[in-house]
């Protein structure tokens, strides 16, 4: 049987009418996998050709954790097929956010490193839940390999040049205060009110009429997303020889391990 990665639906609750809410759940830690991925691009396309949907909040149903980032597990020991093909559903995921004419809002109720970090930057709008005990950031460096050109951009166009400078290089993960101070989240509020904001916040950005919206949008962010369309499949090679290293696997080898024991 198939497993239901995530729901979304159209609700009109409090007259908020054409807003999909999308729930990661996938245990432990949403971390994104194949499936995920793929189940994820499914849905946001369906709901991008739904005309009655004018906006998407992607949140987490596992607690703590809003997502974990890249599943590991599908770039450690896999065939330079798999990694392939693992790759182009993350780039896949990526455009389809960053290029979304949907209203994108993250609520992010729970820790959010690497891939979980970019997810969220690919939205327009981003609302954490204030624990200090949950952490968002690209780590790459940390666990000894490299965020692609794309990551990068998306952390420059939201944050800037010189604190992408040292968040990229030295793989931070920051508190949720952090994040807000540096511009990587707009908004904190307490854990049971991330999704109530982000319904608040989607009102707002509704108000705006959607075509020039959207166009504004694509203006902003056309020439990032031109980047990546253009250096697709260079983009995979590259990937693929990376993670195929042997130093790569032994870094992501001992990285799970540091895992496993941190929780035991
Ligand atoms: C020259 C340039 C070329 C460039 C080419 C490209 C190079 C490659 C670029 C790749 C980019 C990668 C992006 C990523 O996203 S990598 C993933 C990074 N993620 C992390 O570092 C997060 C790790 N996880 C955590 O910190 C915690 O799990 C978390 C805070 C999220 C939750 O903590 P909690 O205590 O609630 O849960 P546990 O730690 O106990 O975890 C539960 C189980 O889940 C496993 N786990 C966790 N995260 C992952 C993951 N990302 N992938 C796979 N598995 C994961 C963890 O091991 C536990 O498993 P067990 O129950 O079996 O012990």
């Amino acid at each position: 049987a198939t497993k239901m990665a995530l729901r979304a639906g159209l609700r009109s609750k409090r007259g908020l009418t054409g807003v999909a809410v999308m729930r990661m759940q996938s245990p432990p830690v949403n971390s994104l996998n194949l499936e995920l991925l793929t189940d994820i691009c499914i849905a946001l396309e369906k709901l991008e050709m739904d005309k009655s949907c004018r906006g998407l909040i992607i949140t987490s149903n596992q607690p703590k954790v809003f997502s974990a980032g890249l599943d590991i597990l599908e770039m450690y020991g896999k065939s330079p097929e798999h990694c392939g093909e693992f790759w182009k559903a993350v780039q896949e995921m990526w455009l389809k956010f960053y290029g979304s004419n949907l209203v994108t809002i993250a609520a992010i109720n729970g820790s959010s490193p690497a891939g979980g970090c970019l997810m969220a930057m690919t939205c327009d709008y981003r609302i954490m839940a204030d624990n200090p005990r949950y952490s968002i950031g690209l780590n790459e460096t940390q666990l000894g390999i490299v965020a692609p050109f794309w990551f990068k951009d998306t952390l420059m166009n939201t944050v800037g040049h010189r604190t992408t400078e040292m968040a990229l290089e030295l793989g931070l993960l920051y508190s949720p205060a952090e994040a807000l101070k540096i511009g990587m989240v707009d908004q904190l509020v307490p854990e049971d009110q991330v999704l109530t904001t982000a319904t608040e916040a989607m009102t707002k950005w509704l108000a705006i009429p959607d075509h020039a919206r959207q166009i504004t949008k694509s203006m902003i962010r056309k020439p990032t997303i031109d980047k990546l369309m253009s250096n697709r499949e260079d983009d995979v090679k590259n990937f693929v020889k990376f993670i195929s290293k042997d130093s790569i696997q032994k870094s992501l080898g001992v990285y799970l391990e540091m895992l496993k024991k941190r929780k035991a």
